[in-house]
């Protein structure tokens, strides 16, 4: 039966030290900083922004959210972005993701100033991490090397199958697992034999945001099981693995709630601070 990693717990001993990283900028006269565009009213993310929020406030944090309407045109949303880049006191920057059809949330992403860029997702920041010389890390991603990293679950020489190959979570997600010398591969809907990629795979990450997509017979004894899947499956929020039987030949397992989304917004936090110390070292 496998480890549960609670990602929920780690992300509350986190931001207890991050605290107190917040309160040595305070007593240095610096408060972080940051701002999350949310364009339109998809319900998920409407939740996100304001446990981002709680969580913010919880570590002391400043965040601003603005709220856009769904039909908001590209160039609005490319004068936010230029007016809070050039606003000295607002450190950092996001884009809440997806946007809605009319926007290219790719050049919304490209005109966030890379040092405010929080989420890690601008083009200069992709490049540099994917280079190994990078200050800031994609959310998702960085919560899970955490999580790895606080059970003692080494990435060393170990087989890696990301399914899912987003510019959010699959794609930096290899570049930081490549970085500790794991070896990786990336599935994605055009793959052809996924169970026999995973089978052999020391570690799964899902992040399809399909239901049950993992099942027992995918996975060999004792892989460690990262899930990143939001589903709703019956009023129930579920990830995109077969929880209760993949948990029995696992040897860890992430749940849905509770294991990765917690740490996504904490990475998210955590970046914040980075960047606001940056910031200032460079004045
Ligand atoms: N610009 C970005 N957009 C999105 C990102 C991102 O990293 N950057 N990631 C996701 C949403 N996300 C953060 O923004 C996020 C996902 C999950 C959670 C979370 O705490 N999940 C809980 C369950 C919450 C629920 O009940 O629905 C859990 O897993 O326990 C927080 C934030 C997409 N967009």
């Amino acid at each position: 039966m496998g480890i549960i990693l609670d990602g929920k717990a780690l992300a509350n001993k986190l931001a207890e030290n991050l605290k107190e990283k917040v309160k040595t900028l305070k007593n240095e006269g610096i408060t972080p900083h940051f701002c999350v565009i949310n364009i339109g009213d998809n319900p998920a993310s409407k939740i996100y922004v304001h446990t981002k929020k709680r969580r913010a406030k919880k570590v002391g944090l400043i965040q601003d959210i603005y709220q856009l309407p769904t039909d908001t045109h590209q160039e609005q949303v490319l004068a936010l972005i230029d007016k809070l880049n050039a606003d000295q006191s607002i450190n950092g920057i996001m884009v809440q993701l997806p946007a809605p059809k009319q926007i290219n949330a790719d050049e919304l992403l490209e005109r966030i100033d890379p040092n405010k860029d929080v989420d890690g997702l601008t083009p200069a920041n992709i490049g540099r991490l994917w280079l190994e010389d990078h200050f800031v890390e994609p959310a998702t991603p960085a919560g899970i090397i955490a999580l790895l990293q606080h059970y003692n679950i080494p990435l060393v020489g170990k087989d890696v199958v990301i399914i899912g190959r987003s510019n959010i979570v699959g794609q930096p997600l290899a570049a930081l697992m490549l970085e500790q010398n794991a070896t990786v591969t990336i599935a994605h809907a055009k793959t052809k034999n996924l169970a026999a990629l995973t089978k052999k795979a020391d570690i799964i990450v899902s992040a399809t945001g399909q239901a049950f997509l993992v099942t027992a017979e995918m996975v060999k004894d004792g892989a460690v099981i990262i899930d990143v899947g939001m589903n709703h499956v019956n009023g129930k929020l579920v990830g995109d693995v077969d929880f209760d039987a993949v948990k029995k030949k696992a040897s860890y397992i992430t749940p849905v709630p509770g294991g990765v989304g917690p740490l996504t917004v904490q990475s998210l936090m955590e970046a914040v601070v980075k960047l606001t110390r940056r910031q200032n070292d460079r004045k």
